[in-house]
């Protein structure tokens, strides 16, 4: 069932859509951002596929939005093969697993037991990701080597194992191509009388958590105008 929820239009512009917000909430971010696509790109021309591996501040912004706003906050559900224990840090302060792990510390899973990743609150968990782990801060990427492709378990936006998600060199590429297009292609701010700290971030709770309410922004053009008309640029 899980591949009816996931997809291109939702999961990219669910995800993009995030990350504006986080950007117009956090100016300082944005400012950055836009910095390496006029250095890296200019305004003469739109931003093309090839740009995007020389992006890796714009990448950085992808991977915390993805860590703070998990397009499905729940994994697939797995099923337990066998008892086993999890290790966890001690200081999680887990109890001694139970599992058939020889009192290992850790959590014990039982054989047969449904379990359910929530990459949301993993994303969020202080005692991962350090006292700032709430805050949007792309440098937390700069020299960690982190990356989303399943490997470091601390960050799953697309799951890991064998049920992570197949589409995700597209969904990756495409959340990358598009908001680096939107942020170099228009100077991007909130509506008058709406303060960075009260753009509302509440979500939808759902199989996947979309924004509760549609973001609205003010948007005016960045380079110059001829590169507007239709196919200019590119
Ligand atoms: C930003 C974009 C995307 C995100 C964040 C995302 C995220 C996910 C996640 C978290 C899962 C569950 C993985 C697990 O439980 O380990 C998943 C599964 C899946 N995704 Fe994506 N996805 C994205 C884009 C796409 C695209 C573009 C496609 C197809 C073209 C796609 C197709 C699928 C399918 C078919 C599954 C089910 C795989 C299975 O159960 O074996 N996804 N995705």
């Amino acid at each position: 069932m899980q591949n009816l929820l996931v997809g291109l239009p939702d999961t990219t512009s669910v995800t993009v859509e995030w990350a504006m917000s986080e950007l117009l909430r956090n100016p300082g971010v944005l400012a950055k951002a836009t910095e390496e696509l006029d250095r890296v790109v200019g305004r003469e021309r739109h931003v093309t596929e090839g740009d995007v591996a020389s992006l890796p501040y714009v990448e950085a912004v992808v991977k915390e939005t993805m860590r703070l706003h998990p397009v499905t906050p729940m994994l697939a559900p797995r099923l337990s093969r066998e008892d086993v224990v999890v290790a966890v840090p001690s200081s999680t302060g887990a109890a001694d697993g139970g599992g058939g792990g020889g009192g290992a510390r850790g959590y014990g899973i039982p054989a047969a037991t449904l379990v359910f990743v929530n990459v949301w609150a993993i994303g969020r968990d202080p005692g991962v990701w350090g006292p700032d782990a709430g805050e949007f801060r792309p440098e937390r990427f700069a020299k960690s080597g982190v990356d989303v492709l399943g490997h470091d378990l601390e960050l799953l936006p697309f799951g890991s194992g064998r049920r992570m998600c197949p589409g995700i060199a597209l969904g990756l590429r495409m959340v990358q191509l598009i908001l680096a297009s939107l942020l170099h292609g228009f100077a991007w701010r909130l509506p008058d009388g709406v303060a960075a700290d009260e753009l509302s971030m509440e979500e939808k709770h759902g199989l996947s958590t979309p924004r509760l309410v549609p973001l609205e922004a003010v948007a005016e053009p960045r380079p110059p105008a001829h590169l507007y008309a239709a196919g200019a640029g590119l």
